[in-house]
């Protein structure tokens, strides 16, 4: 073992032992009550500066897993009743010369105000918790701010994905990562023996000028990978949808003179729509592979780089998928609500009507009759096998299966890939399969059902 792993992090505050092993409670700590924590000298004193909610709920935190808080203030007197009776709450220099381990639980345009503590704080550990305000708003990280205004401290950014909330109710369920980045290795190991103390797991993404702008904007980011697949399966819905206007609604009405029929709009339209949207996502999904591969058999090389735009499309295929699956999955939810309506209903009795009136006794097509029970049948075997390949999608599943397993139920359109893709086959079999039924079926080729009469009704 190293015999200093901090330069001048004080002995007591950083013992050997807690050093060895990540920083934890000390031994046999969890059996003893809190009071007498608060005075054993091997307890790790862990300061915190500021008062606001992060500062107490990490105070909170830190006192139930038994280290000795020290938190720093501006006026100590207004701020003690916030926090528990076993945090010590003092002046910031006091904090900063107590603790071996400094949070920095202020906001980052106040970092300036903490300048006189320079000295106290040499050769200690500065956590940064500070997120961005906005995204890509600095260049430099806030994080690396604090490393260039103290340059003897070891400056860690890390627990800023962390909520208070989390803080406070610790880390019971969901995401425990807490990611981690700084400079040096032993300070990051020091701050990744906390957060496992606390109950979290470390991850240490690597170093502050390659991690922590990332980091700072990690928690202002909303869905970055589900955009481009989103509003490309939204562009596809307005497309198909106004096709389908077009050609269900307002065509037979304008051109050929019928009632009008606007009362399809919300129901009848949108899932006519939704079928067609789910089938050129799945495409989308698929074709991205080909045109790799299509690529590396032209230049005869697997080892030159992909257009980006090809790069980026694959990296959505897990995204289209399920954007795909979702499409097809409302579109079943519509299709078993078709006869409800009351629309459904009427037609139906017209028909009856109708029939009665021309004295056909039995309606009875024995065609119409198996190219519909054949292509529900498709239809729900195709939705089960893209509900598979959604379900194996999850990450928790994902991480269950093993890369032969995984690319049997996931496609991996790369050539070697094409051993094992199964259920990919069969998918897009049983697709055009429902494709070919639907649109030999009697109602779509007359154009007057459409997809609601296609559907059985
Ligand atoms: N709240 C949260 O859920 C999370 C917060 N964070 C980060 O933690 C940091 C603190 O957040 P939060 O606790 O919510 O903020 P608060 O506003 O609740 O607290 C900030 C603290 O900073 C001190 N302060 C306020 N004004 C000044 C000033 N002019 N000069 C010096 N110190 C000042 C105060 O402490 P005093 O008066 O005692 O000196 C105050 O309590 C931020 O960087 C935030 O991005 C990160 C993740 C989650
Ligand atoms: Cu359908």
């Amino acid at each position: 073992m190293r015999t200093s792993l901090l330069g001048s992090v004080r002995p007591d505050v950083m013992p050997r032992e807690e050093m060895k092993r990540p920083l934890i409670r000390g031994r046999g700590v969890g059996s003893r009550p809190l009071e007498a924590l608060t005075s054993d000298p091997a307890t790790p004193v862990v300061g915190v500066l500021g008062t606001g909610d992060f500062s107490r709920s990490l105070s909170g935190r830190l006192v139930a897993s038994g280290y000795q808080v020290v938190v720093g203030s501006r006026s100590p007197k207004r701020s003690r009743a916030l926090f528990p009776e076993e945090a010590e709450v003092t002046s910031q220099k006091e904090a900063a010369s107590q603790a071996g381990v400094v949070f920095v639980a202020l906001f980052p345009e106040h970092y300036s105000t903490l300048a006189g503590l320079r000295q106290v704080l040499v050769g200690k550990v500065l956590v940064d918790v500070s997120n961005a305000v906005q995204v890509n708003l600095c260049r430099t990280s806030h994080a690396e701010q604090l490393a260039d205004m103290f340059p003897e401290s070891h400056v860690v950014k890390g627990f800023n994905t962390v909520s208070a909330w989390a803080l406070q109710t610790g880390p019971r369920d969901g995401n425990r990562q807490v990611m981690l980045c700084g400079d040096r290795a032993e300070a990051k190991a020091v701050v990744g023996g906390l957060c496992r103390a606390l109950g979290f797991a470390p991850v240490d993404t690597g170093l502050l000028a390659a991690q922590a702008l990332d980091l700072e904007n990690l928690p202002l980011r909303l869905f970055p990978s589900w955009r481009v697949p989103v509003l490309s399966t939204l562009g596809l819905f307005v497309v198909f949808y106004l096709y389908n206007f077009l050609r269900d609604v307002l065509h037979p009405f304008v051109a050929l003179g019928r009632a009008p029929a606007f009362y399809k709009l919300p129901v009848e339209t949108v899932n006519a729509t939704l079928p067609a949207v789910a089938l050129v996502t799945l495409a989308s999904v698929y074709a991205p592979g080909s045109l790799a591969a299509g690529l590396q058999l032209s230049r005869g090389t697997k080892y030159a780089r992909f257009p980006s735009w090809l790069d980026r499309w694959m990296g959505r295929r897990k995204q289209l998928g399920l954007c795909s699956f979702a499409c097809a999955a409302i579109h079943a939810v519509y299709s078993l609500c078709l006869p409800m309506r009351r629309s459904a209903r009427y037609k139906m009795l017209n028909d009856a009507f109708k029939q009665v009136k021309e004295g056909v006794a039995d309606s009875w097509q024995e065609d119409e009759v198996w190219r519909m029970e054949l292509y529900l049948s498709t239809g729900i075997m195709a939705l089960c096998l893209l509900s598979l390949l959604a379900i194996a999608s999850l990450p928790s599943v994902a991480d269950a299966l093993n890369w032969r397993e995984f690319t049997f139920v996931q496609v991996r359109p790369l050539p070697r890939g094409y051993t094992g893709t199964v259920e990919a086959t069969t998918l897009v079999l049983l697709v055009l399969l429902d494709c070919l039924l639907v649109s030999s079926s009697r109602p779509f080729r007359s154009s007057s059902g459409g997809h609601w009469a296609s559907h059985g009704l």
